[in-house]
């Protein structure tokens, strides 16, 4: 069995995490660390958990995770790079949920996160945990970046036509929603229902932390600079992510087998039929990311709808797919979740 460990476990990935692990049939949850509820068991937080998780939250030290052999971190940004270089000197295998080592260039990280990066030594080896892009290196990979929401769902959503060269790379544009489940488990006024009920909105219009992570993402897929316009917006659900994407055609092409044939052996990615409208409800709580391509009118702008539930494909789901791949095991074991509906 492999012992996994969690830190920050009281968080809204953590216990996405410990949906999915419990039931994981070569996982054993030995950690769950929180700060502020070490000492408490797991379920009495997390009832649902109750007669599957006989574990206690416990302070988040490495003395306590020395024995995993992998740990995640389901924590705030600049706390998985405080802690990364220890567990892999001792052997211990990190999937870091968090942004600390999802972009390479280390002056653009710490201009878009606001600090210092601790641990810059480790930037250069940890691989951006896309399975549908790296799947090669993540399988021989000691230290994993699973990328942000907005990321997978963007670049899953422009990867087939970037590949095929077929858009104008440089006027890319992805206008994205969120559930309110993406700000985290954290006290916000901003989350508030009273406040995120009955009202949608655009945020962070002349920047989001997220751009840079998307634009290295394709660019490695184009092998050459992306320009992107990227508008992140709030809507009043819970989970989910909904991506609207569009480019401008430089060729004819049949638009609905380019991404058939990119995503056929995809289990975690499922191109819809033409003329699909998807939708966030058929994707909760499962670890798939729906695709619908479009073309109005017939025109040279296509639009390509890309939807994830931001929680699993779009963090803990993903990450457990990461895991899978590290040791060896199926990619879906423990991740064949049918979304729930309604
Ligand atoms: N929510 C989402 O949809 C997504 C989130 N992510 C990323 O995943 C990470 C976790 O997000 P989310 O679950 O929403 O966050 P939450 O705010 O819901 O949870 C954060 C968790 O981290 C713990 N924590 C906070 N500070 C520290 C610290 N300094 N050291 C150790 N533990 C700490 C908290 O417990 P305690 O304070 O008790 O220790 C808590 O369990 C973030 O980096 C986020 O950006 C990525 C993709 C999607
Ligand atoms: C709705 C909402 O607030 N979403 C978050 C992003 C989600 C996320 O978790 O981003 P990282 O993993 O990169 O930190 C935000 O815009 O800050």
């Amino acid at each position: 069995m492999i012992r996994a460990g969690i830190v920050g476990g009281t968080g809204y990935t953590g216990v996405e995490l410990l949906r999915i692990l419990v039931l994981h049939p070569q996982v054993e949850v030995s950690v769950v660390t929180s700060r502020a509820d070490a000492g408490m068991r797991v379920d009495q937080l997390y009832p649902s958990l109750r007669g599957c998780c006989d574990v206690t939250f416990s302070l988040p030290e490495l003395d306590n995770l020395k024995d995993c052999d992998v740990v995640f971190f389901a924590t705030p940004n600049g706390t998985a790079m405080l802690m990364a270089e220890a567990l892999l000197a001792l052997g211990v295998k990190v999937i870091d949920l968090s942004a600390d080592f999802r972009i390479k260039d280390q002056q653009e990280w710490e201009k878009w996160y606001g600090m210092q990066h601790n641990s810059p030594d480790l930037i250069a080896e940890a691989v951006y945990g896309l399975p549908e892009v790296n799947r090669e290196q993540i399988k021989q990979a000691r230290l994993i970046a699973c990328p942000g929401c907005y990321p997978t769902a963007v670049q899953l959503g422009f990867l087939p036509l970037l590949e095929a060269g077929a858009i104008d790379e440089q006027h890319l544009i992805a206008d994205v929603k969120s559930g309110v489940s993406g700000a985290g488990r954290k006290a916000e006024i901003s989350s508030l229902m009273s406040e995120a009920g009955e009202s949608f909105k655009a945020y962070a219009v002349s920047g989001h932390r997220h751009l840079p992570e998307i634009r290295q993402g394709l660019q490695n897929v184009a092998r050459q600079a992306v320009g992107l316009t990227f508008v992140p917006h709030l809507t009043p659900m819970i989970r989910g992510i909904h991506a609207t994407l569009y480019g401008r055609l430089n060729r004819k092409l049949d638009l609905q087998r380019v991404f058939e044939e990119k995503y056929r052996e995809e289990r975690f990615v499922d191109v819809l039929p033409s003329g699909s409208h998807a939708d966030t409800r058929n994707v909760r709580g499962s670890n798939r990311c729906q695709i619908a391509v479009h073309q109005p009118q017939c025109g040279d702008t296509v639009v390509i709808l890309s939807v994830i539930d931001n929680l699993v494909k779009g963090a803990s789901g993903q990450a457990v797919q990461n895991m899978n791949l590290m040791f060896g095991l199926p990619e879906y074991l423990s991740l064949e979740t049918v979304a729930l509906y309604p």
